[in-house]
């Protein structure tokens, strides 16, 4: 059976990514207001549908160095960070400013290659970023640039793009670019390059098939796409490329534009089980009978039905969760240190401020954070 095309008005949790060149004029350096007044009613469209949405905008460098007058060659990293601390405040109120006659929030976060390699930090933009999602909100997602030197970044939205949906569980990424998707061979240079429009697994030939990175505006180029859907797909996130020049670009893939989608291997929450099942537990939370019933009807584990705490662990880690008679359970990542979760054990979660001197989570591990 020929594999079946991803319909974005099927989207249950979508991630935008959009390239500089399309927020920011590649010759005057100015946000191309129009067009991201089109993308933000597509957006609005889709939330309406009931589908979440969070985008990941690049622009903050293109649009700050020529606020700052920093011409168009390549800018040292100090420069850079700088364009970007002044191009990020005039990115997020475009946003903003685009998304609230739709009576859509917007809110801002930055973030790092280190806040989704620590698990602790990505636990707490996942657990964010799904706050705001719940409360209908459109986060704006860009790379901390001000704070991220060349070993503590991903330095490509691509990329990025791909970790905040794997970090919020979405279904459907699309790379909105210059290019409707990829080619045999750069389609700038070869042309006699052939569109592939589905990919059902990434090959070697694949792979090779993405030039060398370009500069210019954007970063990225195939190559880092290719890493973006390498991620996106063992997540279990269908990935699209696709033109984003379009003055309706999410709205013309719904109605069939050309693109090129990467096939997801499996889907979100299996992805994620998965990862939580492969890793080596560093200690183990015995509970008690009251609590094993909980979870087996899909609740969290709250502290109180905690009764041994074993092993040196800190927040984020995995843990053995073990029955009444010390028969494994399952693995879960725990919200708390050991040391913490020794002296919340039995305990009310009510009580947790009193015991710790400030307020933590509610459970111990989040049953989206387990697997039995
Ligand atoms: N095999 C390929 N298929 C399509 N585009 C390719 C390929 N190899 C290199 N490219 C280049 O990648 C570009 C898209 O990447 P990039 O300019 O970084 O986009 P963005 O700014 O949207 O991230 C295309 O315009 C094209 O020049
Ligand atoms: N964080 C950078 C993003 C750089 C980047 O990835 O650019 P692009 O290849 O156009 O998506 C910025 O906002 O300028």
């Amino acid at each position: 059976m020929a594999p079946v095309t991803p319909d974005l008005s099927t989207a249950r949790r979508l991630v935008v990514k959009v390239g500089s060149a399309l927020v920011v004029d590649r010759e005057t350096g100015a946000l191309r207001r129009d067009w991201l007044l089109g993308l933000i009613a597509d957006v609005a469209a889709l939330r309406a549908r009931g589908t979440d949405v969070v985008l990941v905008s690049s622009g903050s460098i293109a649009l700050g160095r020529s606020l700052l007058g920093l011409g168009s060659d390549a800018l040292p990293l100090e420069r850079a960070q700088a364009a970007a601390a002044a191009g990020q405040i005039r990115l997020a109120r475009a946003y903003e400013e685009a998304l609230q006659p739709h009576g859509l929030v917007a809110a801002q976060v930055l973030l790092t290659l280190e806040d989704s390699a620590d698990r602790r930090r990505y636990l707490n933009a996942r657990a964010t970023l799904g706050t705001l999602l719940s409360l209908g909100v459109v986060p704006i997602v860009n790379e901390n640039d001000t704070v991220a030197t060349d070993e503590i970044r991903f330095g490509d939205n691509d990329r990025l793009a791909a970790q905040i949906a794997v970090t919020v569980g979405a279904d459907q990424l699309v790379l909105l670019s210059d290019v409707d998707g990829l080619y045999t061979a750069n389609p700038q240079s070869d042309p006699a390059a052939r569109h592939l429009p589905i990919i059902d697994r990434l090959t070697p030939e694949i792979l090779a098939m993405a030039g060398d990175p370009i500069s210019g505006l954007s970063k990225g180029g195939m190559r880092t796409k290719l890493m973006a859907a390498r991620t996106a797909m063992g997540a279990g996130c269908a990935l699209a490329i696709a033109r984003g020049d379009d003055l309706h670009p999410l709205e013309a893939l719904r109605n069939g534009a050309r693109a090129t989608w990467f096939l997801p291997q499996t889907d979100p929450q299996a992805a994620r089980k998965a990862w939580i099942a492969a890793m080596k537990p560093q200690g183990a939370l015995r509970i008690d009978a009251g609590a094993a019933q909980a979870l087996s009807t899909g609740r969290s584990l709250l502290p109180a039905g905690v009764v041994v705490v074993s092993g040196a662990f800190g927040r984020g880690d995995p843990v053995t969760i073990e029955g009444p008679d010390g028969d494994p359970l399952g693995t879960g990542l725990v919200r708390y240190t050991a040391e913490e979760a020794r002296s919340i054990a039995g305990r009310h979660s009510n009580e947790i401020p009193g015991i710790l001197g400030y307020s933590g989570r509610a459970a111990l591990i989040h049953r989206d954070d387990m697997v039995l």
